[in-house]
């Protein structure tokens, strides 16, 4: 949206994938996929300025920068996602980026961030340019509920479901392309996600954390896209509500516990609608 000051800016929704099946692994190594993804209710913002000099990043909640600290910092330069898709869309312009989703978590940060631009620039139809800048891009430009298919690139919508998740955050990093390639060696432990047991594979620490998760709710929790989040939905509701009570955490809001020797930051989050109606003044 346009403000007095010339700028614009659109907030950035994570995307949460709920299921996930490899179907098939194209000659050039990307995986074709089968999921289900649904934006939520955790979000960046993406302002677009005038002056192209500007690369601002506001760590609200201050993880992010917990985060940096042990992983290194997000890209500030022509790498970062949301500088990529200003570059392929020919637009210079400078950014103030405010981060609440974390980087490294399956949640699609990154790629909204890139989405948030296509869509304040009014370029959702260039979705190829879009699949070219990351596989996520496709899904987080429209959107809402949908199937995905594709290597990320094809996007049916499916009908809006109001629903509520816990998402379990972890200062693990999953990187995308590892955890594909780590797939492709131990395959699937037949859960909803079959790139969960090589996330689990790839860290003990997200193995461990997982243990504690599932011990405390009695229930297993599954793993959002390639990791590193872990996250509960509503499919049982006595299990949910029992997970709610226990974390105490209050919808659309987030707090920290303590499981032995882990912390976790919970949100509970709620799907959300697509198709822009998360842009705002
Ligand atoms: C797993 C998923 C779905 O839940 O999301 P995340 O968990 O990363 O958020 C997506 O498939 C990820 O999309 P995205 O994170 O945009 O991936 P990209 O940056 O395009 O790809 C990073 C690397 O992952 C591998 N990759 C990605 C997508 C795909 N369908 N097959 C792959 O093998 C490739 O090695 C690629 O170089
Ligand atoms: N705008 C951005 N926000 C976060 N990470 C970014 C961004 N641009 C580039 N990156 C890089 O992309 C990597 C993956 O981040 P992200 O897309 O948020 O996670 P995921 O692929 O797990 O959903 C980060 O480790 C970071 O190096």
């Amino acid at each position: 949206m346009k403000d007095e000051l010339g700028s614009c800016s659109a907030l950035a929704p994570a995307k949460l994938t709920r299921r996930l099946a490899v179907v098939g692994v194209r000659p050039d190594g990307l995986h074709l996929i089968d999921a289900e993804m649904v934006t939520v209710s955790l979000f960046d913002e993406v302002r677009l300025v005038d002056n192209p000099a500007v690369f601002d990043v506001v760590d609200p909640d201050g993880y992010l920068t917990q985060l940096e600290e042990r992983f290194g910092p997000i890209p500030r330069d022509n790498s970062n996602l949301v500088r990529k898709a200003l570059t392929a869309l020919g637009v210079r312009a400078g950014v103030v980026l405010t981060k609440r989703i974390p980087f490294g978590a399956g949640l699609g940060g990154g790629s909204s961030d890139a989405a948030a631009v296509f869509r304040l620039l009014g370029q959702e139809d260039k979705v190829d340019l879009a699949a070219s800048i990351g596989a996520d891009l496709p899904f987080c430009i429209r959107g809402g509920r949908a199937h995905v298919h594709g290597f990320g690139d094809l996007v049916e919508s499916l009908p809006f479901v109001e629903e509520e998740f816990l998402l379990f955050l972890s200062p693990v990093l999953c990187p995308t392309g590892t955890i594909y390639r780590l797939y492709d060696e131990v395959g699937s432990d037949g859960s909803a996600n079959d790139l969960r047991k090589a996330a689990l594979a790839a860290s003990k620490e997200l193995s461990g954390r997982f243990e504690e998760i599932c011990t405390l709710i009695g229930s297993e929790v599954n793993l959002a896209g390639s990791g590193s989040t872990l996250f509960l939905d509503q499919s049982d509701s006595d299990v949910f509500d029992r997970a709610c009570e226990l974390t105490q955490v209050s919808p659309n809001s987030s707090t920290t516990i303590s499981l032995g020797e882990y912390e976790f930051v919970v949100w509970r989050v709620h799907s959300v609608r697509g198709e822009g109606s998360h842009r705002r003044q």
